[in-house]
């Protein structure tokens, strides 16, 4: 949010990390109303959505406080801190394990104290089960789990870069593909992903399949390259792509003809996974 005014009229506040903004993150905006904000606390750790990132998903404005300016407030220099740069607020927003201040002291419960006004505490939200939170989709990611992901939260992992030059292999001999750039984005296991891909800021995506990993094949570098399927694409400066399914490992092929071969079936794959989709 960029002008101290609207923050002036700022009513209820939603406060955490909010690295994903997942499913319990979206329970918390829900209960934010029309002139709630999101308050996020940066880490400086934030991979799925980093920076600037989670303003992709939610139509709230978002405020960013350095963890540093706040990690030694007790729980009344933190309500003074948020009172200040929010003149009207009357509402504050967490989940049911939050926690703030030096060693993460203070509850929820010593938040409400501290505050007077209201604080809503929003009940652990769960996916098949299992309880959503952010490490947890990242250990999902490290395996591979791309799906499982997605299901915690709520939208397909999507990461987000600059076009950058390939080797020039690809195009010649095997399937041509946009190279990226992926910086602060924490990227799934190496593999072969059925994959959404937007082009240079287009509003659609493209169905699509993507390599993570050292071309193990080729010239033995690290790589994100993203294949579109539905006919020759012009890709320039950016593209989002959003992990749908893991299709398969990284592997070492014996020649080229063989890993052509194999990105065949894998484009075959793909289109079963993602052909028909939407973001
Ligand atoms: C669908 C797909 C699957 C791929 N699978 C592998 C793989 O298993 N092993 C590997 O070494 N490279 C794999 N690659 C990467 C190729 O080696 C790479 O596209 C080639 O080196 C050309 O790179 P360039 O685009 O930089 O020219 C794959 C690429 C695509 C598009
Ligand atoms: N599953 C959940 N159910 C309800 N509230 C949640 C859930 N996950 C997080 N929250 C709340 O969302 C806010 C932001 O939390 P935070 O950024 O720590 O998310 P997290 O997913 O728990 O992250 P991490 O995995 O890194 O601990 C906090 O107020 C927290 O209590």
């Amino acid at each position: 949010m960029k002008h101290a005014t609207a923050l002036k009229k700022v009513d209820a506040v939603a406060i955490g990390g909010f690295d994903g903004m997942h499913e319990g993150h979206q329970h918390l905006f829900n209960a934010l109303g029309e002139r709630g904000a999101i308050v996020v606390v940066e880490t400086g750790y934030a991979n799925l959505t980093p920076g600037r990132e989670r303003e992709h998903f939610t139509t709230h404005p978002i405020v960013y406080l350095p963890l540093d300016e706040i990690r030694m407030l007790d729980d009344r220099g933190f309500v003074d801190y948020l009172r200040e740069r929010f003149p009207v607020l009357s509402r504050i927003v967490v989940g049911y394990d939050f926690r703030f201040g030096l060693d993460r002291k203070f509850s929820h419960a010593d938040l409400s104290k501290a505050f007077g006004g209201a604080v809503q505490v929003i009940d652990e939200v769960t996916v098949g089960g299992e309880s959503v939170h952010s490490h947890k989709i990242r250990a999902k990611l490290i395996i591979g789990d791309v799906a499982g992901a997605n299901r915690f939260l709520g939208h397909n992992y999507t990461v987000r870069g600059d076009v950058v030059r390939g080797q020039g292999i690809g195009k010649k001999e095997l399937v041509p593909t946009v190279n990226m750039l992926t910086n602060g984005f924490l990227l799934p296991k190496e593999g072969v992903y059925a994959s959404l891909a937007r082009l240079d800021g287009e509003e659609h995506y493209h169905p699509a399949v993507s390599f993570v990993g050292h071309r193990v094949t080729t010239d033995g570098s690290f790589a994100v390259e993203t294949h579109v399927l539905d006919g020759e694409i012009v890709c320039k400066e950016r593209i989002d792509v959003s992990f749908v399914q893991r299709l398969r490992g990284n592997e070492k092929f014996a020649s080229l003809d063989a890993l052509k071969e194999q990105i065949g079936r894998d484009i075959a794959a793909a289109r079963k996974a993602v052909g028909r989709l939407e973001l």
